[in-house]
């Protein structure tokens, strides 16, 4: 069974055609990455999943069920972008009304609360009110509300947008320690922290689904991504041409490179790499296979 299918999905406002002839199959399992412009549509195909809104054209399915059926209660959870917990209720009340709406019984409700606010790291905040929490931790707070009962989908809209390093960190931490548990989607613009977390990555633009890429996969091909901390980049992209199993060099941006080459013998280029740095006394600060997330989407090789 398919955790999402999308068939022929578009989504007409007006004249503005939001999502156009999307077709997607994705199964449980490690996070899933939705990226795209601003505009491109990833709000509008999150509020399809959740059954805010309905096609214009085309089905959508979770677990073989139309999103918004009864079916789906319990199994299927979404933090909107502009998720704002109710400022006159203490975060317990919130939470635990939100677990007996799932049909939780009072007593299990107050435990499912304690549960999900351990799971992100804030239990001491469930005598609180919203007010005294600070953006991050009410975002923690929300996740914590998405995870009620387990749900096997969880949909995040920019989970980490305005959050300090910490808190980006700690929310990053437990959607890894509930992969297996729950399957995430997550709508991000921070393509290096999406790179650390998923391995599926679907691209819209202009409404249409462009790409879907897997990270994982993109281990064997056969680039590396260099950066550098010292070196004298003309030199080295010369230098780096005359190898004999590199097929081209493109600075992607300052002092960062995408090398693609024939892999002879394992670990052969970068034996040369590290060889030649030493010659010319270049400092490099990472060598890493594959391509970055942002080269493969925005670049034309
Ligand atoms: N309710 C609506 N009425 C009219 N147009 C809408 C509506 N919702 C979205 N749109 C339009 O549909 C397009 C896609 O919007 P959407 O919010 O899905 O993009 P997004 O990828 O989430 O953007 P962002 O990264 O800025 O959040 C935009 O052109 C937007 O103006």
């Amino acid at each position: 069974m398919k955790l999402i299918t999308c068939k022929a999905l578009s989504k007409q406002f007006g004249s503005k055609r939001a999502l156009n002839d999307v077709n997607l199959e994705l199964s449980a399992g490690e996070p899933i990455a939705l990226v795209g412009p601003n505009g491109a549509g990833k709000t509008t195909l999150f509020s399809l999943l959740c059954g805010y809104i309905r096609p214009t054209e085309g089905a959508v399915e979770i677990l073989g069920y139309a999103p918004g059926s009864p079916a789906l209660l319990g199994k299927v959870s979404a933090l909107p972008q502009d998720a704002r917990l109710d400022p006159n209720l203490i975060i317990a009340t919130q939470l635990e009304l939100f677990a007996q709406l799932q049909g939780f019984s009072a007593a299990a409700a107050r435990q499912e609360c304690q549960r999900v606010l351990a799971l992100v790291g804030l239990p001491e905040v469930a005598p609180q009110k919203p007010s005294s929490l600070s953006h991050g931790m009410s975002k923690r707070v929300s996740i914590a509300q998405a995870l009620i009962g387990s749900p096997e989908l969880v949909l995040l809209d920019e989970p980490t947008a305005g959050l300090d390093p910490a808190n980006a960190k700690a929310i990053r931490e437990l959607v890894r320690g509930q992969v297996g548990k729950t399957t995430f989607v997550i709508s991000s613009h921070n393509l290096a922290e999406l790179e650390k977390l998923c391995d599926k990555v679907l691209y819209l633009d202009k409404g249409i689904l462009n790409q879907s890429i897997s990270i994982q996969d993109d281990l064997a091909d056969e680039y590396l991504t260099l950066t550098m901390q010292s070196c004298d980049d003309t030199a080295l992209t010369a230098a780096l041409e005359a190898l004999p199993q590199v097929l081209s060099v493109k600075s992607s941006q300052s002092k960062e490179f995408v090398i693609h080459y024939q892999i002879t013998a394992s670990f052969a280029l970068e034996t040369e790499l590290f060889a030649l740095f030493n010659r010319q006394d270049w400092r490099y600060r990472a060598l890493q296979r594959g391509r970055t997330l942002e080269d493969k989407l925005f670049s034309q090789a």
